[in-house]
């Protein structure tokens, strides 16, 4: 029976909420194992590649807050995924996942954290076994529905799940804007400003030039 962990990024509740409720009624239907819900800094603490041996799949639900950043207790496992990306990793190859997303349109940043985490996965060699859901907190009908919706999707990936070396289900932003937001990340090593979703590799090249010219000034 494959195994599912579920891990959630949430402030103020709605995704920790929705999620756990969710999680209880694929527990009671009992086609396959929903082996724990935690937080994202939590499933950090765990290593992303145990993360990977130890599920068959990944569901993820968070919102975003501040400026598209990740929410409090989920800022690790965000900060993980760019660390692996970063370095070329791919912790998550053998593993599938999927995401649902929290937000208020409103905010230029709209769904920025729940994004990038679908993208960033993909990075770190997981296969995205559903499309993303996207629960506008403006638009209170849609969101029920399409959380059911996913909810199904994920519910039937699961019970028939594919290799997960076989195609993605769909691609990262299919009938969705690209995210054109910033995001910045800081942890006690590194701080990585992603623009326009085109380049991870932005602060890299930042200290990169400030090494090459003090090594011309000084060296
Ligand atoms: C201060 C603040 C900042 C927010 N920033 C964003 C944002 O950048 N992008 C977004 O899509 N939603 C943003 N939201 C909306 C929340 O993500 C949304 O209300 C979500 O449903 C909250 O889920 P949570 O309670 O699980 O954290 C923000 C809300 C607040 C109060």
């Amino acid at each position: 029976m494959p195994k599912a962990l579920v891990v959630f990024g949430s402030e103020s509740g709605t995704a920790e909420k929705a999620i756990k409720e969710l999680a209880a009624q694929w527990k009671a239907a009992g086609a396959w194992t929903v082996v724990d819900v935690i937080d994202g800094n939590a499933a950090a603490k765990q290593g992303l590649e145990t993360l990977a041996t130890s599920h068959d799949a990944i569901i993820i639900a968070t919102s975003s807050f501040r400026q598209g950043d990740a929410p409090y207790n989920y800022d690790d496992f965000l900060g993980a995924l760019y660390r692996a990306t970063f370095k070329a990793e791919s912790p998550f190859q053998g593993c599938q996942h999927a995401v649902l997303g929290f937000g208020d349109s409103h905010f230029d940043t709209y769904m920025n954290c729940p994004r990038l985490t679908d993208s960033l996965l993909e990075k770190c060699g997981s296969r995205r076994m559903v499309k993303r859901a996207e629960i506008d907190v403006r638009e209170k009908e849609r969101g029920v529905k399409d959380m059911a919706t996913w909810a199904a999707a994920v519910d039937a990936a699961l019970k028939n799940l594919p290799d997960p070396s076989s195609k993605p289900a769909c691609i990262w932003d299919e009938n969705t804007s690209t995210y054109d937001k910033s995001l910045e990340y800081d942890d006690d090593e590194e701080e990585v400003a992603v623009q326009s979703g085109s380049s991870l590799y932005f602060y890299g090249s930042v200290v990169a030039a400030a090494a090459a010219l003090y090594y011309l000034l000084f060296a």
